[in-house]
């Protein structure tokens, strides 16, 4: 298999805080990991040193097998709110920055991907809170990424616009095998969506259970849920 991302002893620290301890990760391509865990655990920091935004303290991360000592080319990171530019109109936000040659039909075919093509002249204030990450999540692929990092991408969604785009995500990930990482607090979410999922705890990989999507087996979906809840309360309880 090959490794896309992996992290050797990665520690990070702000000022006297010790955030994230000497992590020992490894990412295969086209695989789908969700980290969950604790507010403050350290997940963002996580996803922030896999795009290159920050460096470790120590230790190394590597993409493709090359140290990443730069902003990571490859990945796109989609957020909690979409960020769009008010101003401008779908299509233009999602090809904002762009330096391919085909924008408009590239960016175009992204919106009919995420059920949006009849809002590509629409502007951000004329759509719903799940319309505007499916916007998010096309200009996160716009430039062909090969991984795609999410950052509690629906934590502001109702539940049933959660549910749609958990899917939306999944087939759109599948069908371009792109190498995913989910951060998210919602641990139904994480067993639903990863094929591994990661309790991060206290700066630590706490708990890693593998195999969950490809097992297709409810009831290991079920267990892995309860495992990992169980896992962060009383990780949660030790803390107090
Ligand atoms: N730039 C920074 N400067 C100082 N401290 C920081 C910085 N970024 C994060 N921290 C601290 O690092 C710790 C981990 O933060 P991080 O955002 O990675 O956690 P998290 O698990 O993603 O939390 P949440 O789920 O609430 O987003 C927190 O205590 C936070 O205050």
């Amino acid at each position: 298999m090959n490794s896309v991302i992996r992290l050797d002893n990665i520690c990070k620290t702000y000022g006297e805080k010790q955030v994230l301890k000497n992590i020992n990760f490894d990412i295969q391509e086209g695989e789908f990991v969700s980290f969950v865990g604790e507010s403050g655990g350290g997940k963002t920091t996580l996803l922030r040193l896999i795009s290159g935004l920050e460096k470790p303290t120590s230790g190394q991360i590597s993409v493709n097998n090359k140290s990443l000592t730069d902003k990571n080319e490859i990945a796109r990171v989609m957020f909690q709110d979409s960020r769009l530019l008010p101003w401008m109109t779908i299509i233009d936000n999602v090809t904002f920055g762009s330096k391919n040659k085909d924008v408009n039909a590239y960016a175009l075919t992204l919106l009919e991907k995420v059920e949006l093509g009849d809002k590509s002249t629409s502007y951000p204030q004329q759509l719903s809170g799940g319309q505007k990450q499916r916007v998010a999540l096309a200009r996160a692929l716009m430039s062909r990424p090969k991984i795609l990092l999410l950052d509690e991408p629906l934590g502001a969604l109702d539940a049933l616009t959660r549910l749609k785009m958990q899917r939306l995500i999944a087939k759109i990930v599948e069908e371009s095998n792109l190498t995913t990482i989910l951060i998210t607090h919602d641990v139904q979410e994480a067993v639903q969506l990863g094929d591994r999922v990661v309790a991060v705890k206290d700066g630590h990989l706490g708990l890693i259970i593998d195999g969950i999507r490809k097992s297709n087996d409810r009831n290991y979906s079920t267990e892995a849920t309860e495992t990992v809840q169980s896992f962060i309360l009383s990780a949660s309880e030790e803390i107090k």
